[in-house]
C-alpha cells in the first residue's frame, strides 16, 4: 500500500485499494493517478493487463461526491462484457466510499436501467448505443458529468464507433476532463483524439514493446481442413488451464463450439449475435472455470480480464496487428506467465509475417504434436484420473460385482488391461495403413525430396499421388517437382519453401481413402 498512500488519496479510496488486494501500484497507475486527480486530460497507453482499468478508476473514484446523487463521470467501453466488468471493479474500488456504479448496455431491459438511473447513481459505464439511447430520452441527465473516460480509446473512436462517440459528447458539458486508456494507440488515433482534448498528458509505458514479454508466442503451420485435429492435438497436449479460442466470424464460433462441444471438450461461444441472457451465461459459467474454452470472436479481444486464462488460441489469424495484440494480452496478465498459439494456413503467411514485423515480437515456429505426443499425455491424465478416483473415495459399487466375477476367471490385471481398452481405445488414432518417411539425399538444387512409403497405395498413377498431394497441402499441381513410384514407395520433389506444407499435408492426409500416418524426421534441406 505504501506508494498508493503517496497519492492524494482519501481514506475511503485507500480501504477500496486495500480490499481488491492490490499492494503497489502499477507503472500506468503511478503516472496516471496525480494527473487525473489534478483535472487533467489523459492519453494513457500500456501493455495488456497492466491495470489501466485502476489507473482510471481510482482517480474517477476519488473525484466522485457521494453527497451528490448525480450522474458524474461516464466510462464508455467496447463492449457490454467489458462494461460490466469495469462496472465490478469500480464498485469494489469505491464501496467504502459508498459510490455507486452502474452498468448500461443493449441487451438489457431499458427500463430497468431507467429505474436505476432514477433512483441515483454516481458512475455509469456503458456501451455506446445504449448510452446514446438514454441521452436522446433524457433518461440521463448529464449536468453535473465532469470526467469521461473512453476505454480500448483507439477502438472508440475507430471507423466503427466515432460517430456514435462524438454524438455522446455532443451531449455533455464542454467543461469537462477526457481520458483516453488502451494498449494500443496508433498515430493516426492519437492526432484525432487532440481535437476532443485541451493539452492532453500522453503517458505510455510501453517502452517500445507492444505485446506483453511473459507471453510465449507460437504459432503452427496448418492446413485450413486439418484446423479442428490440429487444435484437438494442442488442447490434448498442452498444460491447459483456461483458454480463449478466437474465430473470425460469428459462424464460425458457432461451428467449432460445437465440434468441440461434441468432442467432449468444455466449451461455449461468445459472439454478437448470441442473446444478452446467453452471453452472459456463457461469460459467467467461464469466469467461474465450469467451461474451459471460450470460443469467440474479436467481442472478447479488449479489456477482459480473466485470472486462469493460461493460453490464448488464434484458432483464424487477426485480421489486423490491433486485433492480435488485443487478443492474445487476454493471457499473461498481471505479472502471470501466458502462451499465445496461432495457427497460420499457407496463405495466412504474410499476415504473421506483419504482425511479427508490427509488434516486434517474434513468434516462434513448432511442429504440432504427433499422435504419439497426445496419446503419451493422454495416459498421463486418465492415470491421474483413475488415480483421483480412487484415493477420493469414489463409490464403485456399480462395478464390484462384475470385477469379482471377472477375477475368478481372469487376472486383476488382464481385468483393468481391458476395461481400459474399452474404455480409452476409441480415442487412440488407430489408422496406420501408410507410412511416409523423408529422404534427403540427391534431391534437385532448391529443391526438398520426401520419401513415402505408399504401403496399400502402391497402385497409384504418379499424376494420381502428385494431385493427391497439391490438392492436401495447398499448392500449385506445378510445384509438385519430379515423382518416381517404385513398387510400395516414392520419392517426391517440391521446391523448400513449399515443403513445409507438404511435410504437413504428408503427416495428415488421406489418399486414396487411407490414412497417411507419417511419424516425423522433419524436412531436412539437401546438403
Ligand atoms: N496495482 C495492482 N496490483 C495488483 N494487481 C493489479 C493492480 N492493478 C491492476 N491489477 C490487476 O491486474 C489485472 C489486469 O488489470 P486491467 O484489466 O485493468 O488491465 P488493462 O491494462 O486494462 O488490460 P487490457 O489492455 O487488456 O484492458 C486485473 O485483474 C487487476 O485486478
Ligand atoms: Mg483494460
Amino acid at each position: 500500500m505504501s506508494r498508493f498512500r503517496e497519492f492524494d488519496l482519501s481514506p475511503e479510496i485507500l480501504q477500496g485499494i486495500q480490499d481488491l488486494g492490490f499492494e503497489e501500484p502499477s507503472p500506468i497507475q503511478a503516472e496516471c493517478i496525480p494527473y487525473v486527480i489534478r483535472g487533467e486530460d489523459v492519453i494513457g497507453q500500456a501493455q495488456t493487463g497492466t491495470g489501466k482499468t485502476a489507473a482510471f478508476g481510482i482517480p474517477v473514484l476519488e473525484r466522485i461526491d457521494p453527497s451528490i446523487n448525480k450522474v458524474q463521470s461516464i466510462i464508455l467501453t467496447p463492449t457490454r462484457e467489458l462494461a460490466i466488468q469495469v462496472s465490478e471493479e469500480l464498485r469494489k474500488v469505491g464501496r467504502s466510499k459508498q459510490v455507486k456504479s452502474l452498468p448500461i448496455y443493449g441487451g438489457q431491459a431499458i427500463g430497468r436501467q431507467i429505474k436505476a438511473l432514477q433512483q441515483g447513481v454516481h458512475v455509469v459505464i456503458g456501451t455506446p448505443g445504449r448510452l446514446l439511447d438514454h441521452l436522446r430520452r433524457g433518461t440521463l441527465n448529464t449536468e453535473y458529468v465532469d470526467i469521461i473516460v473512453l476505454d480500448e480509446a483507439d477502438e472508440m473512436l475507430d471507423m466503427g464507433f466515432i460517430d456514435d462517440i462524438e454524438t455522446v459528447l455532443k451531449f455533455l458539458p464542454k467543461q469537462r476532463q477526457l481520458l483516453l486508456f488502451s494498449a494500443t494507440m496508433p498515430s493516426g488515433i492519437r492526432h484525432l483524439a487532440q481535437k476532443y482534448m485541451r493539452r492532453p498528458k500522453y503517458i505510455t509505458v510501453n517502452r517500445g514493446e507492444v505485446t506483453v514479454p511473459v507471453i510465449k508466442q507460437v504459432y503452427y503451420r496448418v492446413l485450413e481442413n486439418f484446423k479442428i485435429e490440429a487444435l484437438c492435438r494442442i488442447l490434448d497436449s498442452e498444460e491447459v488451464d483456461l483458454s480463449i479460442i478466437f474465430c473470425r466470424t460469428k459462424k464460425g464460433v458457432d461451428d467449432l463450439t460445437e465440434s468441440l462441444q461434441a468432442r467432449g471438450y468444455l466449451a461455449g461461444g461468445l459472439h454478437g449475435d448470441l442473446a444478452q441472457q446467453q452471453r452472459d451465461r456463457v461469460m459467467n459459467a467461464f469466469r467461474k472455470g465450469e467451461i474451459e474454452l471460450l470460443i469467440a470472436t474479436d467481442v472478447a479481444a479488449r479489456g477482459i480480464d480473466v485470472g486462469n486464462i493460461s493460453h490464448v488460441i488464434n484458432f483464424d489469424i487477426p485480421q489486423d496487428v490491433e486485433s492480435y495484440v488485443h487478443r492474445i494480452g487476454r493471457t499473461g496478465r498481471a505479472g502471470r506467465t501466458g502462451v499465445a498459439l496461432t495457427l497460420v494456413t499457407p496463405r495466412e503467411l504474410k499476415q504473421l509475417r506483419t504482425i511479427e514485423q508490427e509488434t516486434g515480437a517474434e513468434l516462434r515456429a513448432k511442429e504440432l504434436p504427433t499422435l504419439e505426443e497426445v496419446a503419451v499425455k493422454q495416459q498421463q491424465t486418465w492415470s491421474a484420473q483413475i488415480s483421483e478416483a480412487i484415493q477420493s473415495g469414489t463409490d464403485f459399487s456399480l462395478f464390484e460385482d462384475m470385477v469379482t466375477q471377472l477375477t475368478q476367471e481372469f487376472s486383476p490385471e488382464k481385468v483393468a488391461t481391458a476395461a481400459l481398452y474399452l474404455t480409452f481405445s476409441e480415442r487412440f488414432n488407430k489408422s496406420k495403413d501408410a507410412t511416409y518417411h523423408f529422404g534427403e539425399t540427391g534431391a534437385s538444387p532448391g529443391m526438398v525430396r520426401f520419401f513415402i512409403n505408399l504401403g496399400r497405395n502402391a497402385n497409384l498413377r504418379p499424376q494420381e499421388l502428385a494431385k493427391a498431394i497439391a490438392d492436401h497441402a495447398g499448392i500449385g499441381l506445378r510445384q509438385v517437382g519430379r515423382i518416381n513410384i517404385y513398387d510400395r514407395f516414392s520419392f517426391v520433389e517440391v521446391p523448400e519453401d513449399v515443403a513445409p506444407f507438404v511435410y504437413e499435408a504428408l503427416r495428415q492426409s488421406r489418399i486414396n481413402g487411407a490414412r497417411v500416418n507419417m511419424e516425423p524426421a522433419r524436412p531436412r534441406n539437401r546438403s
